[in-house]
């Protein structure tokens, strides 16, 4: 998706798309998220995953659901300066978004951490120059306080931080998004440089993430011990060559099937590859080099997981 320069689009003030094609760019990311295959653990093209009660159908109507609410982000950013204003703004009409979401799915969640991600791009991506710029204001707004929150929210990210340290999906935008713009966009521009084909680029940019993220979903369902088979087996698969290669395919399965097994599901990783994609599309031109991978920046293991002792003999469970 190519985005035409602001001249062609008779817009010489925001040189970024009107909501609606922001909006078109967030469910296109999440649909083809959905789509790609196989990912370990997830919902796609062959199933469930991990889930017993999402399949892709579900999620192709979740991201159609969530429209409405890209486009509402889109223009309340468009019209209302970055503060706490907008803040408040984005906040009921994310909450409004899950409601919509849940209504579509009975009650499953399918993207509440895809919604506050990408809600919160698409928003910054307004009156952003590229993609890092998008994600320090993403940043900025996710810091802001917002009156009407609900307080402590017994969701599972909450447990799980509660439990076991460490940061989620809130903690991600605040920084930033480091995993989306020092992982996962120059791992997927690399493989496509290396001329990998895009689904496994896609492929490895989400074995990538999953091999960093503290993912509060695989967290809830599996402990400390759950990330670690999540984290050293998506690394494995990276090691044998990739998505592109045999040996790194069956590794791939071999996850899959273990993840299964297991019943844990990336689904943080999921958001942030669909938060990846999507960044690419606006920023298509992007100055971002496809650049070494910078482990020192993102620390692998920063809170309670011994990593330093970690091997891949001790992720079979
Ligand atoms: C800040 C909020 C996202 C709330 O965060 P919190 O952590 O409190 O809430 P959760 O409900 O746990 O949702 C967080 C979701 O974020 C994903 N995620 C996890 N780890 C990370 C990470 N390190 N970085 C980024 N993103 C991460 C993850 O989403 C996936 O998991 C979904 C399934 O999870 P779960 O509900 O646990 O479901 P199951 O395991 O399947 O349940 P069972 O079957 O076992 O019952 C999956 O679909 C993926 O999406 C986490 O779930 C935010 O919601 C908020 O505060 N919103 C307020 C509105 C607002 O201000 N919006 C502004 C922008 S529009
Ligand atoms: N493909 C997927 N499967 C399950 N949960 C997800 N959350 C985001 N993408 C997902």
């Amino acid at each position: 998706m190519t985005r035409p320069p602001a001249s062609a689009r008779g817009d010489a003030v925001c040189p970024v798309p009107a909501p609606a094609e922001l909006a078109g760019m967030a469910v296109r990311a999440l649909r083809e998220e959905a789509r790609l295959s196989p990912k370990p653990g997830l919902v796609d093209r062959r199933g469930g995953g991990a889930h017993d009660d999402m399949d892709l159908p579900l999620l192709l109507a979740s991201a159609e659901a969530l429209r409405p609410t890209f486009l509402s982000v889109a223009a309340a950013a468009r019209r209302t300066a970055a503060g706490v204003g907008l803040r408040e703004e984005l906040g009921r009409l994310g909450r409004a978004g899950e409601r919509a979401m849940l209504r579509v799915t009975r009650g499953v969640n399918t993207h509440r951490g895809a919604l506050w991600a990408l809600g919160l791009l698409a928003a910054a991506a307004c009156v952003a120059r590229d993609e890092r710029e998008a994600a320090h204001g993403a940043a900025r707004l996710a810091a802001l306080p917002d009156r009407w929150a609900p307080a402590a929210a017994a969701s599972h990210g909450e447990r799980a931080r509660r439990r076991y340290g460490g940061g989620g999906a809130r903690s991600e935008a605040e920084a930033a998004f480091p995993h989306v713009i020092e992982i996962a966009l120059p791992r997927l521009r690399r493989a496509r440089a290396a001329g990998l084909t895009e689904d496994a680029a896609r492929l490895d940019a989400l074995l990538e993430l999953m091999s960093f993220l503290d993912d509060t979903c695989v967290l809830h369902r599996g402990g400390l011990e759950g990330l670690r088979v999540v984290r050293l087996g998506a690394e494995r698969v990276l090691a044998e060559g990739g998505a592109g290669t045999d040996r790194g395919r069956a590794a791939l399965m071999d996850l899959d099937g273990r993840l299964r097994r297991l019943r844990l599901s990336p689904g943080g990783s999921g958001d942030l590859l669909a938060a990846a994609l999507f960044l690419d599309s606006v920023f298509s031109t992007a100055s971002s080099q496809p650049g070494l991978l910078n482990r020192v920046f993102l620390n692998r293991a920063p809170f309670t997981l011994p990593h330093g002792r970690w091997s891949h003999a001790d992720a079979e469970l």
